[in-house]
C-alpha cells in the first residue's frame, strides 16, 4: 500500500465515521408527517416571509402590507380586548395593585370585587400556582352558572374541564377515543382542520359527512346515516360525531329542528356527540339564534343516561377574541364515573391549564350584570364589536358574490366567508402541472400580488371537484373596502389571464 494511501487510511481511521442524524423526516413518527393544519400552512408561512421582506425593504413588493385573513385572530387585526375582562385578570395577576390607594381610580369597583373573590379561591392566592387539573373550582362554578343561565338547564362545575383553548380539549378526546385506524370520527366536510389533524395524530380515521353548499351548508341526516353505514360496512368503529355550530369555515347556524334530529341520530346510533360551539356568540343572520346541543338534548328529555355529550367553548372567538390567552372549556356529560376518572387522569398529566385563561373563561360565561359598575361600558364594547362583525360579514359576502365565477353563502355566524370559485379549465391545467390544488394556486397568486392571506378550501376538505377559499371577516371596517377592492382587481386580472 503506497505511503499516500496508508496515510489517508490512517487519517480516516482517526475521524469517526459520521453517524446518521438522530432524527430525520424519514424517522419522524409517520402520524406527525400525515398531520396537516392549513390555517397556518404554506400560504401563512410564505406570508411571514413577505412580511419580513416588507420590514427589511419597504417598497420591494407590489403592496405595502400583508393582511392576515387566514386566521380567526381578532386582536391580531386591532380588535380591542374587553376592558372589564382585562381589569380582572390584571388585578388577579398582580394582587399588590389591590393594596394601592390609586386602585379605585384605575379599576372599576366590580372588577376589584371580582378579583378579590377569585384570588381568595386560587391555590396560594396566586395565578402562578398550579390549579386543580380540571381547573379552579370558583372558575368552574362561574362557567357552570353561565351555562345554566344560557340554556335554562342545570350544569355542574364537576362536568367542566378548563383547558388552554378548545384545541387541547379536542386532542384529549381524540386520545381517549382513537385506539387504531379502525376507530373513526364523523366530521363535517368542509371541516376545521384541527379535527383532521388530531385524528391523524392519534392514528384514527376521519369519516366524512358532506355539508350541502346548495342549502346554505345544510347538515342532512340522510348524509350522516349514509356515511355512517359506509364506514361501518368497511369495518370502521365510528365512535363520535363532530358538529361545529356555528360552522367553520362554512358559517352556517343550525336550526333547532336540525339539531334535534342530530341528537336523535347520535342517540339512536350510540355515538358520542362532540359539539364544537366556540362561535356561539358570533351570530349575525337575523332570525338565527344559537342553541347549545346541551339545551336541545335536555329540552327533548334526553339526559345524561341517554346521551354522551362533550361541548367545547373558547375565549378565542365571540366578542372577546382572547386567542393568545388560551382559555376554553369542555362540558362533559353522560359518561361513567370510571371514564371521567380517566379523563381527569389525562388532564392531570398536563397538570393544569393556564390560570389566567381559566379566569377569562369564567368571565366570558359570567360577565358583568345590569347594575354593576362595569355593565354599561361592557355592553357598549360587546355590542359594538358584534354589530361591526355582522356588518363586515355582510359586506364581505356581497364583495365575494360580485366576483366573476364566485358564489358565496351568507356568513350567518362564526368569522369567515367560504366562497366557491369556478376556475377556467386553464387554471386546472396549470395547477396540475405545478402539482398544487387549483385553490392553493389561486391563493398563492393572490398573496404574491396583493399581500392578502387566505386559506385554500382544499385545506378544509371539500366536495371533490369544487374549489373554495376561506377569508376571515376580521379586517376593520375602514380597511375592508380596500381589501375587497384589491381582491377584485386581482381576481379580474387572474380570470382574464386564464380565460378559456
Ligand atoms: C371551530 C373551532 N374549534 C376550535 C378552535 C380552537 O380554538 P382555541 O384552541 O383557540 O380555543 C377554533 C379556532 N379557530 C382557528 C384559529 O383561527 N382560525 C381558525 O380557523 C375553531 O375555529
Amino acid at each position: 500500500v503506497s505511503d499516500q494511501a496508508a496515510a489517508s487510511q490512517w487519517l480516516s481511521s482517526l475521524t469517526p465515521t459520521p453517524r446518521p442524524p438522530p432524527l430525520t423526516v424519514e424517522s419522524i413518527n409517520p402520524k406527525v408527517i400525515k398531520c396537516e393544519y392549513a390555517v397556518r400552512g404554506a400560504i401563512a408561512i410564505r406570508a411571514q416571509v413577505l412580511q419580513q421582506q416588507l420590514i427589511a425593504d419597504p417598497g420591494s413588493l407590489p403592496f405595502d402590507e400583508v393582511v392576515q385573513c387566514n386566521i380567526g385572530n381578532p386582536q391580531g387585526l386591532n380588535q380591542k380586548p374587553i376592558t372589564y375582562f382585562r381589569e380582572v385578570v390584571s388585578l388577579c395577576d398582580h394582587p399588590a395593585l389591590l393594596g394601592k390607594p390609586q386602585v379605585h381610580e384605575l379599576f372599576s369597583a366590580d372588577a376589584i370585587r371580582r378579583a378579590h373573590r377569585i384570588i381568595d379561591c386560587l391555590t396560594g392566592r396566586s395565578t402562578g400556582a398550579y390549579s386543580d387539573s380540571q381547573g379552579v373550582k370558583a372558575c368552574r362554578e362561574d362557567v357552570a352558572a353561565g351555562i345554566s343561565a344560557r340554556d335554562g338547564f342545570p350544569a355542574s362545575p364537576d362536568d367542566i374541564f378548563l383547558t388552554d383553548g378548545a384545541s387541547p380539549g379536542v386532542h384529549m378526546v381524540m386520545q381517549l377515543l382513537l385506539r387504531s385506524e379502525k376507530d373513526g370520527i364523523l366530521c363535517p366536510i368542509p371541516q376545521y382542520p384541527l379535527y383532521s389533524a388530531s385524528i391523524a395524530l392519534h392514528g384514527g380515521t376521519l369519516v366524512p359527512y358532506y355539508l350541502d353548499e346548495e342549502s346554505q351548508w345544510g347538515l342532512e341526516i340522510t348524509e350522516l346515516k349514509q356515511q355512517l353505514h359506509t364506514a361501518r360496512s368497511a369495518g370502521i368503529n365510528v365512535r363520535a360525531l363532530v358538529v361545529i355550530n356555528p360552522g367553520n369555515p362554512t358559517g352556517q347556524v343550525l336550526s333547532e329542528e336540525n339539531q334535534r334530529r342530530v341528537v336523535q341520530f347520535v342517540r339512536d346510533e350510540g355515538l358520542i356527540l362532540l359539539a364544537d360551539e366556540v362561535y356561539q356568540e358570533n351570530i349575525y343572520e337575523a332570525g338565527k339564534k344559537f342553541h347549545s346541543f346541551k339545551k336541545v338534548s335536555r329540552a327533548m328529555g334526553i339526559g345524561e343516561k341517554d346521551l354522551a355529550l362533550i361541548s367545547y367553548h373558547s375565549i378565542s372567538k365571540g366578542y372577546y377574541g382572547e386567542c393568545g390567552r388560551r382559555g376554553g372549556y369542555m362540558e362533559v356529560t353522560g359518561f361513567s364515573k370510571e371514564v371521567r376518572e380517566q379523563m381527569l387522569k389525562l388532564a392531570s398529566v398536563n397538570l393544569c391549564s393556564n390560570v389566567s385563561g381559566q379566569i377569562l373563561m369564567s368571565l366570558v360565561m359570567k360577565p358583568p350584570k345590569a347594575g354593576e359598575e362595569s355593565y354599561e361600558n361592557f355592553v357598549k364594547e360587546r355590542d359594538g364589536i358584534l354589530s361591526s362583525l355582522a356588518r363586515r360579514a355582510k359586506v364581505l359576502t356581497e364583495g365575494m358574490n360580485k366576483l366573476e365565477g364566485v358564489t358565496c353563502n351568507q356568513a350567518e355566524g362564526a368569522m369567515y366567508v367560504f366562497p366557491r370559485l369556478r376556475f377556467p379549465e386553464k387554471v386546472l391545467k396549470v395547477a396540475a402541472v405545478a402539482k398544487v390544488a387549483p385553490d392553493l394556486f389561486y391563493t398563492q397568486r393572490l398573496l404574491e400580488a396583493t399581500g392578502i392571506v387566505m386559506v385554500p378550501g382544499s385545506g378544509f376538505r371539500q366536495v371533490p371537484g369544487t374549489w373554495h377559499v376561506r377569508c376571515t371577516i376580521l379586517p376593520s371596517e375602514d380597511k375592508l373596502p380596500g381589501v375587497i377592492s384589491r381582491l377584485s382587481t386581482f381576481h379580474q386580472k387572474f380570470m382574464d389571464e386564464f380565460r378559456d
